[in-house]
């Protein structure tokens, strides 16, 4: 049955980079978009108070801003991570929420191996030596000051093996890793191909993060888990901040515990200045602010399917609902 929807919001169209995206196909799924740079929490409700259809990134409608909202029929999530959300809330008032999913595999997937090489080589270290004068300094032609390990024939430990941990295990075979599929955590069964989550841990050493964020993992990377972790592996994040309790990962990294931290996410973002992962102590972690997905490629596809999930919601046959 088709659907007559009139009026769109997009809460924080800035946040897609508008500049350098062709955002037609989305603007005309519509016939009136209203459309916002970005929506603070207290400028919520008045954003949305006429919309049937939100486009939302990361602001959180929670399930006290959907009942005040009956008229919500559409939530469209320019994001494959729905954890901003209240799914539950959402299917009880009946509204659809889809979110976007493999628009961009490459640019995450080079994200993580971005991260893994940078670990492996210190390049971020050895290019700061480079420039603040410790090179010039060398009493021969380079520096040794860090350890480089090579990622060949070390083992990968993927953890969400969707779309995303797929393109990463595919990347680390390329250089030659050898990759180890968790099955989920906590599951009392392990499907053929898949290892029990803490053989992953105790075994990987570059452990890869791709599952969603839920109610059920938060903080799946806790002291305990890091415990068990090889003192000589590092950890990827390219799924969501919420996964790690950050404090312990923290000590664990000042301590030595585990070698070194490559991270796209943290649990708010944007981070506190006094963020326990932004310490300037910390040795060998990486943060980037939260640009796997960035790519201008990944963030067109973005578009077109936001387009996609509008122009089949309205024509009664809606793709890629969540919840
Ligand atoms: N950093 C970024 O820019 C960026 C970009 C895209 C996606 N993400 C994040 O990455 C996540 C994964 O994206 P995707 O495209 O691969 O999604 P996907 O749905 O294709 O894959 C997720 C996989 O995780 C599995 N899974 C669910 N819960 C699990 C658990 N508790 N333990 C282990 N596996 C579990 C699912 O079965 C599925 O196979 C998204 O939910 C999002 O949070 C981040
Ligand atoms: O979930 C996603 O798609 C990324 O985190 C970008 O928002």
């Amino acid at each position: 049955m088709v659907v007559a929807l009139r009026q769109g919001v997009i809460l924080d169209a800035d946040s897609l980079g508008p500049a350098d995206l062709d955002l037609s196909g989305l603007l005309n799924s519509l016939p009136h978009w209203h459309c916002f740079d970005s929506t603070t929490p207290a400028q919520l409700s008045a954003h949305i108070a006429d919309a049937e259809v939100v486009v939302t990134n990361k602001v959180v409608l929670n399930a006290d801003t959907l009942r005040r909202h009956p008229q919500l029929k559409l939530i469209c999530v320019a994001a494959t991570g729905t954890n901003n959300v209240d799914l539950a809330a959402a299917r009880a008032q009946g509204i659809t929420v889809c979110n976007v999913v493999n628009y961009g595999p490459r640019s995450v997937a080079q994200h993580a191996l971005m991260l893994m090489l940078n670990l492996a080589t210190r390049a971020p270290d050895y290019s700061r030596s480079a420039t603040n004068g410790r090179w010039s300094q060398s009493p021969f032609f380079c520096l040794l000051d860090h350890p480089i390990v090579e990622l060949a024939g070390k083992t990968l430990g993927i953890v969400g093996y969707g779309v995303l941990g797929q393109q990463v295990a595919q990347l680390g075979s390329a250089l030659g890793m050898n990759t180890m599929i968790s099955a989920r955590p906590g599951s009392d069964t392990v499907p053929a191909g898949r290892h029990p989550f803490d053989d992953v841990l105790a075994q990987a050493d570059v452990l890869s993060l791709h599952c969603p964020l839920t109610e059920t993992n938060h903080q799946l990377i806790n002291a305990r888990r890091l415990a068990r972790m090889k003192p000589s592996a590092f950890l990827i994040n390219c799924a969501r901040g919420g996964l790690i309790d950050e404090l312990a990962l923290a000590e664990a990294l000042r301590q030595g515990r585990l070698a070194g931290a490559g991270l796209d996410v943290l649990s708010q973002e944007p981070p506190p200045a006094d963020h326990p992962l932004l310490a300037s102590d910390i040795p060998n972690l990486i943060i980037t602010p939260h640009t796997a997905w960035a790519s201008r490629e990944a963030r067109q596809n973005l578009i077109d399917i936001l387009a996609d999930n509008v122009r089949a919601y309205l024509a009664g046959q809606a793709i890629n609902q969540v919840g």
